[in-house]
């Protein structure tokens, strides 16, 4: 079963949230998932970021980029960027911001550039929504492909509106789905036919 890490930074559990819907998809779709807060990282935790096969990076946007937690998260890897220890893993970004512009895609650029320091292998978003798919309502409202794009709701105790968390439950198994076929072609297990 691949492993897949979580690392998230989150200020007011917008992101967290969000976090949670595409762990709880990657374990429903074969994948131990692990979520990891970048404000509290443990020895532990970068002991899973090495073991993973999947990195999936989540981030609120502030002030038109990533977080300053999550940079710092990002900048604490410079060792590992130079040893290339994460070469060949998956990666994949998730954001949210209030607008659904918000500048996000700038955070998730940021975070693609980064796996691609670390020569890793990025994995997008796959959803059409509406208008384009009216059989997908509310469907990655945002229109991003980068990774997940998501919009804050004010409702405090929602976060998330339920088109975004569907959308991360997407997210979440469309990486399942890449990183158990990763993980078998490591093995030698992938079919090629
Ligand atoms: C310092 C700060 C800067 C922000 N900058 C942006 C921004 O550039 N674009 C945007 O759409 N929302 C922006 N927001 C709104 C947040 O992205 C939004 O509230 C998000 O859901 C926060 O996620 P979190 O609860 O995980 O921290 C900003 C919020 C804060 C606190």
């Amino acid at each position: 079963m691949p492993d897949v890490a979580i690392p998230y930074f989150s200020g007011r559990g917008h992101t967290r949230r969000l976090a949670d819907e595409v762990a709880v998809a990657l374990g429903d779709n074969g994948c131990n998932a692990r979520l990891i807060d970048v404000a509290r990282m443990t020895g532990t935790d970068w002991q899973a970021l090495d073991a993973a096969d999947a990195i999936v990076m989540g981030s609120p946007t502030y002030m038109g980029s990533a977080a300053a937690g999550f940079k710092t998260f990002m900048d604490a890897t410079g060792d590992l960027w130079a040893e290339q220890r994460w070469a060949d893993k998956l990666a994949a970004g998730f954001t949210v911001a209030i607008f659904p512009g918000g500048d996000k895609l700038v955070t998730l650029q940021q975070m693609f550039t980064f796996a691609m320091q670390h020569g890793m292998v990025w994995v997008g978003q796959d959803q059409i929504g509406a208008p384009v798919s009216p059989e997908n309502p509310d469907i990655n409202q945002s229109g991003v492909w980068l990774g997940l794009g998501a919009v804050s709701d004010r409702d405090k105790t929602q976060l998330i509106p339920p088109g975004d968390l569907e959308t991360a439950r997407r997210f979440g198994a469309r990486i399942a789905r890449a990183a158990r076929r990763w993980a078998d072609q490591e093995e030698g297990r992938y079919d090629h036919a």
